[in-house]
């Protein structure tokens, strides 16, 4: 479905991701994983067009992604939640929901039962949330409009342990109904018990793409831990 191949990026002149080569598939989970400041955020900005491409090529859905055209992955049915989670924060939830909302699509998840916060404060100004609500409105936005691609940034930052379970399983429901999906997270143990496959960056670099299996753990452990 994504088609990453050679893709550097960055911020005007200052290079952070080099030569990223990777691929989420229909169905498949993907966990991109490394330590603070090794390029996560950058290298999903730049495959959205949000930061700059400094080479390579972007394919969705088998068409070419040119750079600095967020709307094309939009259009086309790919949803990041940035890492600062992308609410309107002067609109009310229910408008926030309501702008992720596309008319041909349906989430194989129904969002207001898996956080029925959304309900509850659809009047409130999403700025007014807390963290962890801003959070649950950011996740309900990217399956709104995630019909082939869901990307999230951060993905259990400020959720309860609760709802981070809820999460996951409605993330695997997404995903079996044929969306791909690529998630960064801070907790690497928790995230290589649901995901199909590991991407981990260090200093801007992919050094490892493969899936998860006990190898796989052992490795990035070495890789995340003891460095
Ligand atoms: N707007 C920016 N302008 C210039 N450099 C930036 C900018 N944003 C991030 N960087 C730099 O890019 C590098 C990678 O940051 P990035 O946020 O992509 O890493 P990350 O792996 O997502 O880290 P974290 O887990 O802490 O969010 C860092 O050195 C950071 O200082």
């Amino acid at each position: 479905m994504l088609t990453v191949t050679a893709l550097s990026g960055g911020y005007g002149q200052a290079n952070v991701v080099r030569e990223a080569d990777f691929a989420v598939g229909t169905g498949e989970i993907v966990a991109l994983l490394g330590r603070n400041g090794m390029g996560k955020t950058t290298l999903l900005r730049t495959v959205f067009g949000l930061a700059d491409r400094q080479g390579g090529e972007v394919a969705f859905a088998g068409r070419p992604v040119p750079p600095g055209r967020p709307d094309v992955l939009a259009r086309l049915g790919a949803s990041l939640m940035p890492e600062d989670r992308g609410v309107f924060p002067t609109l009310t939830v229910e408008e926030n929901l309501a702008l992720a909302t596309r008319r041909s699509f349906a989430p194989a998840v129904d969002v207001h039962a898996l956080f029925p916060l959304l309900t509850e404060r659809r009047r409130q100004p999403a700025g007014t949330l807390s963290g962890g609500q801003k959070q649950q409105l950011g996740i309900a936005r990217a399956l709104l409009a995630g019909r082939r691609l869901v990307v999230v940034d951060e993905l259990t930052q400020g959720l309860q342990p609760s709802v981070v379970t809820d999460v996951v399983a409605a993330l695997q429901r997404v995903a079996a109904s044929g969306v791909a999906v690529l998630v960064v997270d801070q907790q690497p143990d928790r995230t290589l018990d649901w995901c199909h496959r590991v991407l981990l960056m260090e200093s801007g670099r992919l050094v490892l793409d493969t899936p998860i299996a006990a190898e796989t753990r052992r490795r990035c452990h070495e890789l995340l831990m003891l460095r």
